[in-house]
């Protein structure tokens, strides 16, 4: 495998008016190899736009990046306020496919002026039926109607308009794509036709990795080869896609799970549980383990602690509970809303986390209550 992505120790805050920071990003680190498709999943506010902004160097004020390092293709670059990012990185080495990217094209212009604009602001010398003769191969090479071009935005259905915009954010052949909930407006056959462009654009190399990033974990699921889940500003789990689905190991992973309404016919008898709580503010965040205030497997040192690093590149969890139970999937029921019943919402009054009695063979006292709940896969323990 060849490495296409390294990058390392991300940290970056959006600066409010009043002056304080909000880190989004802190402290992460992601790969990517040839050919991958990594997804990113966690609540809404977990971080995931902001990362994809630093992935993609796209990020402006009020986000500052306050450091970490890029490679990508072995070209290294560090990351901070003072870097200077070479142009030719943006759109060529990385590209981003921006949240609601569909919906920000202009209604008076044709797909075709967009697609000159792009390729323009990249290269000031190229011809107009240069650029046009690019996106009518590309369109081709999809299988997609060259028509479109002659369109306005307002002419093509939700689906074509995804499909179109990550056509045109893709032409300069960028290395890395990073997709920033490229599905959720779209209706299930809309989001199934942008994956598999997607699979077929990296299939011709087009682009060689993705960076998908998204709240929808079934979607997750069916594209992605690996899937990072962010909390609070955290990658707190990666793993191969199917292992973070059927076998999760941090209990925010596990609660995620939880809390979606998948129509898999094995899921089908579960009862969805939201995940107890709220996302903490990023201005103050919780110390130690920041899932903890919500987790149902706490224990005391995740309330003070950074949680250890457990596993090894391709399987990791960032857990307390993962390292005193190592490979074992988190049992689902103990972060249902039924078990956090009598917990405080965070950030305001967090409940005391366990006390080391309850650890190990016993497991923690919180996780009775699963009342029939049947868990996805064999592999999650009760
Ligand atoms: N302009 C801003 N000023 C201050 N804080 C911000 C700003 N934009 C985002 N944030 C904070 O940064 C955090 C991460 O936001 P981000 O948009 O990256 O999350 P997300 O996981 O992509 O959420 P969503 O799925 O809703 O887009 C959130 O807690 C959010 O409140």
């Amino acid at each position: 495998m060849t490495r296409l992505l390294n990058a390392e120790n991300l940290r970056a805050a959006y600066r409010t008016p009043d002056g304080r920071q909000v880190f989004a990003v802190d402290d992460v680190s992601v790969y990517i190899d040839e050919g991958e498709v990594l997804g990113v999943a966690g609540e809404s506010g977990s971080g995931k736009s902001t990362l994809g902004a630093i992935l993609s160097l796209t990020t402006r004020p009020p986000l500052y990046v306050e450091s970490g390092t890029l490679e990508i293709d072995g070209k290294r670059q560090e990351l901070g306020e003072r870097s200077k990012i070479p142009r030719t990185w943006r759109g060529s080495v990385v590209s981003l496919l921006p949240q609601g990217a569909m919906n920000s094209i202009s209604p008076t212009q044709r797909v075709r002026d967009l697609v000159f604009d792009v390729m323009r602001a990249h290269d000031r010398s190229i011809k107009r039926d240069e650029a046009l003769d690019r996106a009518r191969d590309r369109l081709k090479s999809l299988d997609l109607p060259v028509r479109v071009l002659d369109s306005y935005p307002h002419q093509l259905s939700g689906g074509m308009k995804q499909r179109t915009v990550t056509i045109i954010s893709t032409l300069l052949n960028p290395r890395l794509l990073i997709a920033d909930e490229p599905t959720s407006a779209l209706d299930v056959s809309s989001q199934k036709a942008l994956i598999d462009m997607l699979l077929q654009m990296l299939e011709q190399k087009i682009m060689s990795g993705v960076v998908f990033v998204t709240h929808d974990l079934p979607v997750l699921r069916t594209v992605s080869d690996r899937i990072a889940i962010m909390y609070a500003g955290k990658i707190v789990e990666v793993g191969d896609a199917e292992e973070i689905t059927e076998r999760p190991r941090h209990p925010y992973a596990g609660a995620l799970l939880g809390a979606v309404l998948v129509p898999e016919p094995r899921y089908r008898e579960m009862r969805v549980f939201g995940i107890p709580g709220s996302p903490p503010s990023l201005l103050d965040p919780p110390t130690g383990c920041r899932f903890h205030p919500r987790c149902g497997v706490a224990y005391a040192e995740c309330a003070t602690e950074e949680p250890p690093h457990v596993g090894d590149e391709l399987r990791f969890s960032k857990c307390f509970w993962a390292k005193k139970h190592p490979g074992e999937s988190v049992p689902l029921e103990a972060v249902t809303s039924d078990s956090l019943a009598e917990a405080d919402p965070v950030g305001t009054d967090p409940r005391p986390a366990e006390s080391e009695e309850h650890d190990d063979e016993d497991g923690p006292a919180r996780t009775g209550s699963a009342q029939g709940r049947e868990v996805p896969t064999g592999g999650v323990s009760a």
